[in-house]
């Protein structure tokens, strides 16, 4: 999938930018605080239907107006089909998503038409923090080859959710074996989604790892959450007391997590930070491959000041990679010597930030 045009109106400090981006590389570059990562988080929110560095949308909304818009012309390679996507997000909460002149009621349905990565200075919190990072890592790539797993997630958190509030009121008793039942049963289609989707991308990560951190040998293991050599069904039922105490379900595919090891040590033990983010380079990028692979989609991937991120080797690798997998990138940089690596792309633009003006060179 690939952005033949953007336009990007009251979106923090852009004001009105309207740019026709490159099939392959797109460099943009200006110094602190021209609005790079502002253009960027624009398409982020075209790819997720939210920002990826504020939890409040009023905060990205241009001071003294009312909403911010997004627009983009798409062109799926594979079936050559383009779109036209909109998105607008109003100061009273309410966001308006369009597609081809249609309106869509859920942000899931705009997140599917355009797959969108990012690696940022923060990427590999990924790897550091907590298990749902990962989680999220994993199932964005999941709804993205196999579409059924979005609805059958929401079911499983919904009726999470609706046991979480019994146990808490401590009136299970009653209704308990439906919701278990219910629990278990969407519960253990998740799990199997994601474990065969790890299953399958593993071949595309090792060679990655391979390539980028050849020094160690990489592990990567799937946790369901549970002790698997049970049952959903069963497990819940023997930790009942124990959640009932506590007010929450404790074991289940809401603790799932993906567990790498490096040399046979926890990764986050052993990595330097640099190492760390190269890990998270060779994990999204192959997501990106066997997307492209599996659905003949090539990412939009945005590289939020990535000169900071990586050394010039790792950097170029990364990029090089990325673009055979198809998608189709943004990077920004504070100084145009950072990137001049690019030097070497012939499919490329550059584009000039400055003051929330954006000129492409
Ligand atoms: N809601 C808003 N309305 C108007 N301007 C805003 C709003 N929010 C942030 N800004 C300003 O918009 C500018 C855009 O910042 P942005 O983070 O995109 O810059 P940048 O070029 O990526 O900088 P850096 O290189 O420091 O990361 C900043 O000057 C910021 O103060």
């Amino acid at each position: 999938m690939k952005l033949e045009r953007l336009q990007i109106q009251q979106f923090r400090n852009l004001q009105n930018v309207s740019l026709v981006p490159a099939a392959g590389l797109n460099v943009i570059y200006g110094v602190n605080g021209s609005g790079k990562s502002s253009l960027l988080e624009a398409i982020h929110y075209l790819g997720f239907g939210r920002s990826f560095r504020s939890a409040r949308h009023q905060h990205v909304i241009q001071h003294d107006t009312d909403s911010f818009t997004v627009f983009c012309k798409t062109l799926d390679e594979a079936s050559t089909k383009s779109a036209a996507i909109g998105y607008q997000r109003l100061r009273s909460g309410e966001s308006i998503i369009k597609v081809n002149g249609e309106q869509l009621s859920r942000t899931s349905d705009l997140v599917k038409l355009l797959p969108v990565q990012i690696f940022t200075p923060i990427s590999s919190e990924v790897i550091h923090g907590a298990p749902n990072l990962r989680r999220r890592f994993l199932d964005w790539g999941l709804f993205h080859v196999e579409q059924s797993f979005l609805a059958l997630n929401g079911r499983y958190q919904q009726i999470l959710a609706h046991r979480n509030a019994l146990l808490r009121k401590g009136s299970f008793n009653s209704q308990g074996a439906f919701w278990d039942e219910s629990l278990a049963d969407s519960g253990e289609q998740v799990d199997k989604l994601r474990e065969s989707y790890l299953e399958r991308l593993l071949p595309y990560i090792y060679t990655n790892l391979s390539h980028f951190l050849p020094e160690f040998s990489f592990e990567i293991s799937y946790h369901s959450g549970w002790d698997r050599s049970k049952s959903l069904a069963e497990v819940l039922k023997q930790n009942m007391p124990r959640d009932l105490k506590y007010g929450f379900t404790s074991q289940g595919p809401h603790k799932a997590d993906l567990r790498v090891k490096a040399d046979g040590i926890a990764a986050q033990e052993v990595l330097s930070r640099g190492q760390a983010r190269m890990l998270m380079a060779a994990l999204l990028l192959s997501q990106s491959q066997y997307l492209l692979q599996e659905k003949q989609k090539g990412c939009v991937f945005l590289l939020d000041d990535i000169g900071a991120e990586l050394d010039a080797v790792k950097r170029e690798a990364f990029i090089k990679e990325l673009l055979k997998s198809s998608a189709q990138i943004f990077v920004t940089a504070v100084e145009k010597q950072h990137v001049d690596f690019v030097e070497d792309y012939k499919d490329k633009k550059m584009f000039h930030v400055e003051h929330g003006q954006v000129k492409e060179e």
